[in-house]
């Protein structure tokens, strides 16, 4: 389950993946499988009605099994966030889904505009299929392991089957063709680990007897991270933010609409902004620039640092002197969206999420035991980098740019809700930073497809280095993370992925 925001990456952050060695997985390709994926719905009347919105047809899908629509909004407050951002300089962008995404807009999510609910990959892809004679799918049932032929050929160790845990039995179920690992980013790193394959030192400790060597895997994990900076909105304006959804008779009536395929039950986030900082015209913006560039120079030259992630890191400083790529993001939450802020009684908030798009600190993520049933340590390593907190130090300035430029100014109650008047130095933003920032749950990279000496654990066609027939299929195969919000790059993966897995299997005539 997630927010069903729907967004597609800068062009520049695809091509990225194939310039780290990974031929064929470039923009074209990205969008060609972007457009199979997606059903694009324009917005009905009663949306253009309230807010002007804008696409390209020509650039989204037709006949794909995901609906994606924009959801009917609280335009008001977009209303309000969009012509500020214009105010300060940001351009509009007309459809963010063509691989430019610089600048302020409104974006899409997967709902069925037919039933206003969610479209994913139960509905969309499962559900049409379930009827298929060769699908079988057993329901909390935990993989715990590859299994693998004893002998290796010259092509790679062959995996035989998939161990599983059902109703506390163990079971293993026999592969004719091909084993593919999709159970994403915390658990494909954990599963390798458990068969066998991954850090020798890591594999060592939880007593699992080394199959294939690959350092890569649970490593160069990178996430987004968010703060998110809230205020009242003026009550001056009717807004008809998700806050009304805390009275319970407004939930109930807001659920009755729903059933109706109308109300508050079909909003979702809308108001996107993508920044680059070399393009914010502030003493601070300019420092940060240069501090990354010095920061990120300085490990790129460290002795003993992986190839792989020194060109990783030269396509990090590229992007960061790109005026035209974004480095930060800011959403607009219709609502309080706060862990210590208590919501007054019949008021209506907005906050502002700060997102870092490029992260520089790399974690981990690996397995502590041998039992499958154990979760594997995330270790994140937020921050490890200062460029990241001073990047969010930045954003968080940014926001508060915004409030004090029309029409934000008038259109909130000036006194901030969180973190409050009181935070005023950099150490105090800093700390409020470290103290309430989040995850995004966008994390990237512990299986990354790079060359094998470059610490990658799949190759272009997904499939694990020193294996015949082992695929991974999730976001942790992605090398350098994208500025987007992440699950439709994931569906983009698994297209791309069901074409070279179909392709390999198809009969020799
Ligand atoms: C609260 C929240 C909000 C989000 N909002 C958005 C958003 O608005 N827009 C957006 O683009 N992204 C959003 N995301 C991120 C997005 O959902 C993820 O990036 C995306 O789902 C990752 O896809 P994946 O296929 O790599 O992994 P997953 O979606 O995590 O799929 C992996 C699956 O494998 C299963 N699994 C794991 N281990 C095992 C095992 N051992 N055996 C069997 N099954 C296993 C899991 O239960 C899961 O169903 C959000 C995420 C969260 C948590």
């Amino acid at each position: 389950m997630n927010f069903y925001a729907w967004t597609r990456p800068p062009a520049a952050d695809v091509d990225a993946w194939e310039k780290l060695g990974n031929p064929g997985w470039n923009w074209a390709d990205y969008l060609r499988y972007s457009k199979k994926v997606e059903t694009f719905h324009p917005p009905a009347e009663e949306q253009t009605d309230r807010f002007p919105h804008t696409y390209d047809a020509d650039i989204r899908g037709t006949s794909g099994p995901i609906h994606v629509t924009i959801p009917p909004h609280v335009h008001t407050v977009d209303a309000l966030v969009q012509q500020t951002l214009v105010n300060m300089g940001i351009r509009v962008i007309e459809d963010p889904y063509q691989g430019n995404i610089s600048g302020t807009w409104i974006g899409s999510a997967n709902l069925d505009p037919k039933t206003w609910t969610r479209s994913y990959s139960a509905t969309a892809y499962l559900s049409p299929s379930q009827n298929r004679p060769n699908l079988t799918v057993l329901l909390g049932a935990l993989a715990s392991r590859i299994i693998f032929a004893d002998e290796s050929d010259n092509l790679g160790l062959t995996a035989t089957g998939l161990e599983f845990i059902h109703q506390g039995n163990r079971y293993v179920v026999n592969a004719q063709k091909e084993v593919i690992l999709s159970v994403g980013v915390p658990k494909s790193s954990q599963i390798l680990e458990l068969s066998g394959v991954g850090r020798a030192e890591v594999l060592s400790r939880i007593g699992v007897e080394p199959k294939i060597k690959l350092p890569g895997v649970g490593e160069n994990l990178q996430e987004h991270e968010f703060l998110a900076v809230s205020y009242e909105l003026n009550p001056a304006t009717k807004h008809e933010t998700l806050d009304l959804l805390r009275e319970s008779e407004y939930a109930g009536e807001a659920s009755q609409l729903h059933a109706e395929g109308k109300g508050r039950m079909r909003t979702g986030i809308t108001s996107f902004t993508y920044i680059p900082l070399s393009s914010v015209k502030t003493p601070g913006a300019a420092k940060l620039v240069q501090k990354m560039e010095r920061e990120i120079e300085e490990w790129k030259n460290e002795p003993g640092i992986l190839h792989g992630l020194q060109k990783q890191l030269e396509i990090q400083l590229a992007t960061l002197r790109d005026d035209s790529l974004p480095d930060f993001e800011i959403v607009a939450f219709p609502g309080l969206f706060s862990t210590t802020a208590t919501p007054g009684p019949g008021k209506s908030y907005t906050s502002f999420m700060g997102f870092l798009n490029h992260p520089l600190s790399r974690g981990t993520v690996h397995a502590t035991t041998n039992d499958p049933e154990d979760n594997p340590e995330i270790n994140p390593h937020y921050f490890e980098k200062d460029s990241d907190l001073e990047l969010m130090v930045q954003t968080f300035k940014y926001i508060r740019r915004m409030v004090h430029t029309e029409p934000l100014k008038s259109g909130i109650v000036q006194t901030e809700v969180e973190p409050g008047p009181h935070c005023t130095t950099d150490e105090h933003i800093r700390d409020f930073i470290k103290n309430t920032h989040h995850t995004v749950w966008h994390g990237v990279g512990t299986c990354s497809m790079l060359p094998r000496d470059e610490q990658g654990v799949v190759d272009p066609s997904l499939k694990v280095y020193g294996t015949t027939n082992v695929r991974v299929v999730d976001l942790s195969v992605v090398p350098l993370h994208i500025a987007a919000h992440a699950h439709s790059t994931a569906y983009v993966i698994a297209e791309k992925a069901a074409h070279i897995i179909s392709s390999a299997h198809e009969p020799v005539l």
